[in-house]
């Protein structure tokens, strides 16, 4: 975990917006071909639905006119937040370590759902001896740290993957998430906070609070509108993680199934800088947290699962990854009208 040397060579801001600005378009000979493809497969055309437009844009991101869904990858980041010790979260900050002990053990419920699509799980732990600062009384990071866990998550979207689930653990990572999604797109927090482990009542109206209060603290930052120094100063490590990872993915053609809430937020700070920069990925499930709904219209995402859940560790992004199995394997493995001599669509 030398990601966080202050010696290490992690790109800068301007770096990172340097790579912002060039980033790779989709790959439009492998879609073209698809949707010529789907026209001559034995089905009436656009009946398979939603199927047919992931089939296209598996292809597109991945650049391939047979797109592939073999080998998933899942990477959850767990991180810390000095937000925490704020009691905006129902269960304590040590949770996020013990969790993590649990992914490595296989206990938890990214295993299981791992394990039932063969994924390779990957659990990247973020600097968990040390909290990032409460941001209610400063930034979270300074630009360093958050350069560096970008470049951490960056390492998560290796060659070979066909897919990348992304997916977190930290306790009070809904907190992070709802400050984060105001300042990057208005609203106070009661627009952004939810329940998330289960906080209700009195607590979740204290949560609202603290949203509220880092809001102020951050004022004058957040009207200059610069997604990055927003995301080190109400963000947290595996938020800048997952950042990196899309980006990352982006550079490698690798499609990316973002979770819930969390995850979906950190990704959203991309979508600030540029609007086309999360078209290589979709989101896997809308979250139970309410927040969830008004960020997808916020980035105009469509979910691809509405399951109640709101668990994060990237379970969503797994459960989603056999829609995309189906779409490739319909798309690649079914046979034309002429194959099957089957009689197309009358004149
Ligand atoms: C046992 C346990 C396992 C989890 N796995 C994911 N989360 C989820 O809950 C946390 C966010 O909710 P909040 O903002 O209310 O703290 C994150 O760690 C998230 O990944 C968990 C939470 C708990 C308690
Ligand atoms: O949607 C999420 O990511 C979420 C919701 C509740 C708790 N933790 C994560």
């Amino acid at each position: 975990m030398n990601a966080h040397s202050p010696n290490s060579a992690a790109p800068s801001f301007d770096e990172m917006r340097k790579i912002l600005r060039d980033l790779p378009g989709p790959d439009q000979e492998a879609q073209t071909k698809v949707v010529q493809r789907q026209t001559e497969l034995t089905k009436p055309p656009g009946s398979l639905g939603r199927l047919e437009e992931i089939a296209e844009w598996l292809a597109a991101w991945q650049g391939r006119a047979s797109p592939r869904v073999e080998r998933p990858r899942i990477a959850v980041f767990a991180g810390m937040h000095g937000v925490a010790a704020r009691g905006v979260s129902a269960y304590p900050p040590e949770v996020t370590g013990q969790m993590v002990k649990n992914f490595l053990s296989g206990g938890a419920a990214i295993n299981q759902l791992a394990g039932s699509i063969d994924a390779d799980l990957r659990i990247y732990e973020l600097d968990l001896e040390h909290p990032t600062e409460d941001f209610t009384k400063g930034p979270a990071m300074n630009e360093t740290r958050t350069a560096n866990a970008m470049a951490y998550g960056m390492m998560a979207a290796e060659p070979g993957i066909d897919v990348l689930c992304l997916g977190e653990m930290g306790i009070a990572n809904t907190t992070t998430a709802a400050t984060l999604c105001a300042a990057l797109f208005g609203g106070t927090g009661a627009d952004w906070a939810g329940p998330g482990t289960g906080v209700q009542g009195k607590a979740l109206a204290h949560k609202i609070t603290v949203i509220d209060e880092a809001l102020a603290h951050h004022r004058a930052l957040i009207a200059e509108r610069d997604p990055l120094a927003l995301l080190a100063a109400v963000g947290g490590e595996e938020f800048a993680a997952i950042a990196g990872a899309v980006l990352a993915a982006r550079m490698g053609r690798i499609p990316v199934l973002l979770d819930g809430y969390a995850c979906t937020a950190a990704a959203a700070v991309l979508h600030a800088i540029d609007r086309h920069a999360l078209d290589h990925c979709l989101v896997a499930h809308r979250s139970a947290e309410p927040g969830h709904t008004r960020l997808l219209e916020a980035i105009g995402q469509r979910p691809l699962l509405d399951f109640g859940m709101r668990l994060g560790e990237a379970s969503a992004a797994a459960l989603a990854v056999p829609l995309l199995k189906a779409a490739a394997a319909c798309h690649n493995g079914m046979a034309t009208f002429a194959q099957a001599g089957v009689s197309s669509k009358n004149a």
